[in-house]
This record gives structure tokens, sequence and C-alpha cells, in this order.
């Protein structure tokens, strides 16, 4: 396990650095390591004589503040403080007042403060724990109007610690140095507007602690690069045949909408399955058979208005010949049966698009626990609100966790922040995206690549869900490779299959 893979709440933060100090590490020297890091880090980025303003709250993170303050002084920078507080924590107003001494100019007045061309905020931590204050809250505000470079320690002054919500306003940082572990509301979609681009600092906490108050391996977790090609089916056993790769069968696409199951069809090509067999209406299987000639294409019956009206499978073909199923892209609401079908089955299972919509309407709950196999439901918010119409989404992380647990399948809720979860609440998020990826036909492609991930995996030990995550961080990958090649605009679905290999071959 990496450092990067671990994420923390407020609590849980407090937890691991109350081990430290208790284990001797005193809190002035912790305090001067992290601001040294920082200040190395912001050196690296600030040209040398700039004017840098430090803004100061009254707890440790003004202490981080005042330290990064005292070191930019002293390497040639510039530096004004503005501090609007009464009472600081005491190790804070030591910094404060030897920032004094040193002959950094400090001010409580916003209007006094002179203009600088970077500012560091260094107002609230993991420490916030209510609404902001009129005064600070009018500052804040004022500082985001002033277009400079903002670098938040550890957090943006204003979010919640683990929830990421605004709490009244929020500094919006350009850059985010977030202390040693990844907190959770960096990773929640309402902060993202706020945190710019975010880095870790590690500034060394013991293993043994981070396992001590997180568990060993902890509940959740960032999916890294690491840990995602830890599962890819590479490098392939150079004794594999290709039902030895898995056999996965998508049931996908109508008349009307062909280039899902199109699409589907290109992402699982992309994932390197064995065989690949797709059940679509008849009327579309020429149209099939000329983008995908390597996949068996399973002609069935259509109703009048063009979706799969049952399955037909060709010769000695069960469902439970396949070693996975993904059903859903391009369906239409018509193909109920079939959906129907498919759940009564032992296969493991994704369903995705307006398959989850049926489900909805089957009863999701109830339908899915009668399931023996496992199922894989990978809803945007739009389909989880419908699926779980009790379940407040506003905190990603739990409402994953709530659904898996609620229907035994793995939950994978669709966003910025691709959120996973197992029934038992082990949690991985997709720490980078792009919204170039936010386009129709980008989620079938996905569904046909964690299709065929999964039936490659069949026989081996990793759970399913870290096989879910790997899709979700290859496809996530892809879209930010083409759209730094093509511009976010440049990143239509059939595109992004293209840049499946390129991204895992970087
Ligand atoms: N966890 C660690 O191991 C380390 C933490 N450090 C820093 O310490 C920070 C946490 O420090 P603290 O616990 O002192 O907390 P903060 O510095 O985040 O702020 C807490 C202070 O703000 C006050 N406060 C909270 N909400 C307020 C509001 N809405 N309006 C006005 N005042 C409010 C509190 O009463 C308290 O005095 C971290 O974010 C980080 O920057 C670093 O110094 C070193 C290492
Ligand atoms: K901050």
């Amino acid at each position: 396990m990496t450092k990067e893979q671990v994420i923390v709440t407020a609590a849980q933060m407090r937890d691991i650095e109350g081990r430290i100090f208790a284990a001797g590490m005193p809190v002035a020297a912790l305090m001067e390591k992290v601001a040294r890091l920082i200040s190395d880090r912001l050196q690296a980025i600030i040209p040398q004589g700039q004017r840098v303003g430090i803004l100061v709250g009254p707890g440790h993170n003004g202490g981080d503040a005042l330290v990064v303050a005292r070191e930019l002084h002293f390497r040639g920078y510039q530096v004004w403080i503005y501090q609007p507080f009464s009472k600081l924590k005491e190790l804070t107003s030591q910094h404060f007042q030897y920032a004094q001494s040193i002959g950094i100019t400090c001010y409580q007045e916003l209007e006094e403060l002179p203009n600088c061309n970077f500012l560091v905020d260094g107002l609230f931590g993991f420490g916030l724990e209510r609404e902001i204050t009129d005064t600070i809250a009018s500052a804040i505000n004022h500082f985001n109007e002033w277009n400079q470079q903002i670098f938040s320690i550890d957090l943006p002054s204003g979010l919640h610690t683990d929830t990421g919500e605004v709490l009244r306003t929020a500094i919006r940082a350009n850059y985010t140095f977030c202390l040693g572990l990844w907190k959770q509301g960096l990773l929640q979609e309402q902060a993202l507007e706020y945190i710019g681009k975010a880095e870790l600092i590690d500034f060394d906490i013991p293993l043994a602690d981070i396992h001590a108050v997180l568990g060993n391996p902890p509940k959740i977790n960032r999916i890294t690069k690491t840990t995602a090609l830890a599962t890819l089916p590479l490098p392939r056993s150079p004794v594999t045949h290709k039902y030895k790769s898995g056999h996965l069968l998508l049931i996908c696409g109508s008349r009307r909408y062909a280039g899902g199951a199109i699409l589907t069809g290109l992402g699982a090509r992309a994932s390197g399955v064995g065989m690949l067999s797709i059940a679509v209406p008849e009327s579309i299987k020429p149209l099939l058979v000329s983008h995908l000639p390597e996949a068996l294409i399973i002609d069935c019956p259509e109703t009048e208005t063009g979706a799969i009206s049952h399955l037909q499978l060709p010769g000695k073909t069960h469902l439970s010949s396949f070693t996975v199923i993904a059903c859903g892209p391009g369906l239409t609401q018509d193909a109920m049966p079939i959906v129907q079908q498919v759940i009564e089955s032992e296969v493991p299972l994704i369903i995705d698009a307006d398959a989850l919509n049926i489900l909805a309407q089957l009863g999701t709950i109830s339908t899915l626990q009668k399931r023996q196999a496992a199922t894989v439901l990978t809803p945007h918010t739009g389909e989880f609100e419908r699926l779980f119409p009790d379940i407040d989404y506003t905190n990603r992380i739990r409402a994953v966790q709530t659904a898996s647990a609620q229907t035994g399948a793995i939950v994978l809720l669709k966003g910025a922040r691709t959120a996973i979860s197992n029934p038992e609440g082990v949690v991985w998020i997709n720490p980078e995206s792009t919204p170039a990826l936010a386009r129709g036909g980008s989620g079938d492609v996905l569904t046909g690549l964690m299709g065929g991930l999964l039936a490659q995996a069949a026989n081996k030990q990793t759970p399913i869900e870290d096989v879910v995550a790997t899709a979700a961080w290859w496809h996530s990958q892809a879209g930010i490779l083409a759209a730094e090649e093509r511009t976010e605009l440049g990143v239509d679905a059939f595109t992004l299959t293209q840049y499946l290999m390129k991204a895992i071959k970087n």
C-alpha cells in the first residue's frame, strides 16, 4: 500500500497525528518539517522576489502558514501577512510573534494588505468545524476576486474536510498542497471547483500509525496507477488460449441505438478479452459485423420498436457458457424480458444504462437480493436516483456504500470522481478524470471495457471491485490522454476507444 492510496476523514487524521505526537514527535517539529516541504514546493513554482500574501488562521493551519512566511522571507520573497483573528493557538501565536520580530509586516485589516502576486491560504485546515463568520467570509470572497494564484495549505479554507461541502464560502485555490494523507473532502465532487491542482505533501507518517487507525487494508482507497496496473491481465500467460482469457457476452443495442452496441463492443475489444459475443436485434447484425469482425454477433428476434425481444443463443450455447455478461447500453426500455432473464441467470453480470432503468422498475433491492452470482451496477447520478430513491447521494462515498450493502451488488457511481463500493463497504475512488468524458457513449465504452476485464479476471483471486476500479481508472486515463492531445472538445466516445491502448502503453 502507498500513501497516495489512503483517504482520511478529519477525525482519522487527528487520531493518526495523535499517535505520532504520543510517540514523542514534538508538535512544533512536525509543523516545521511540513511547512518547509510546502516552502520548497512554493519556491519551485513562484519566481524569486515576488510579492506573496500569507493568510493566517487561528489554528495550526495558520501555524504552518507562518512558518512558510518566515521561510519565504529568508529565501528572498516580499512577504506580507494577513491575520484577522484576536485569539491564536499557542504555537501559532509564537510563530506570529517571531514573524513580526524579523520584520514581516502583519495586517489585521483587509484594506491595508498591499497587492500581492500570490497568496498562500493558511486560514483553516482540517480543524474547520462550523460555518465561516462574516468578516472572514468577506475576506475570502475578496481574495477570490483578486484573481491572483492561490496556494491552499492542506485544503482550501472553507471546505468541510470529509464531505467537501462549502461552509458558507471557500477559497478558490489554484493549487492545494494536501498534507500527509488525502482528505476525503478533496475527492468529493462539490469540492472540485475549489481545489485546483492537488498534490500530496508526504511528511513520512509511519504506515503502522495509518494501519492502527484505518485498518489493514484501509476501507476507503484512492485508485492509483500502481493499484490499477496490478490488476490488469498483463502479462498474459504464455500458454493461455482464447477460452482461458474469458468469454464475454454483451447484450446491447436496438434499431434506434445501434451505436451504443458498437461502442460497448469497441470498449470490450480494448480489454483483450479472449472471446467476445454480442447479442443485438437481428436488423443491426450486419452493422456490428462490419465494425467488430472478431466478435461473434448473435442476432436476436426484435420487437416492433427494434429492441431485442428475447435472447436466441446459437446451438448448444447457454447463458452459463459465458464468463461474464454485460447488459444495457442502447437496449431501450422495451428489452425488459431479456434483462429479467439475465438477472435470473447465475452468471456474473454488469447492469448498465437502460438495463438499470428496467431494474429500477422491477424493484432494485428485491430483484438483486435473489441473485447468487456477482452483480455490478454502473449508474450515473440520474440512474442512481431512480435505483435508490431513498439514498442521499450528496456524500457519494456513503451513498455507494449504502447502495452496495442493500443490494449485495458492487455499485459504481459515475461522475467526476467515480466511487465504487462492495457490500462490506470497501470503497475505491477514481481521483483523476476529465470533463471531456461528459459525452454520450462514453459510459458504453466503460461497460464493454469492464466486462472484458472481469471476464479475464474470472479465474483469479482478484476482488471484483478491484477490477471495476481498474476499468474506471483506465477509461478516465484514456480520456485524459485524448483531451491532452485533442482538447476537451475532441474526445467523442469512438475517439476514446482509440486511446485506451495508448493510455496503458504510456
Ligand atoms: N495532522 C498533522 O499531522 C499536521 C497538521 N498540521 C496542520 O494543522 C492543521 C489542523 O490544525 P488545527 O487542528 O489547529 O485546525 P485548523 O488550523 O484547521 O483551525 C482550527 C482553528 O480554527 C477555529 N475555527 C474552526 N472553525 C472556525 C470558524 N468557522 N470560524 C472561526 N474559527 C474557526 C478553531 O477553534 C481552531 O482554533 C492541519 O490542517 C495542518 O495544516 C501541520 O501543522 C503539521 C502536521
Ligand atoms: K487552508
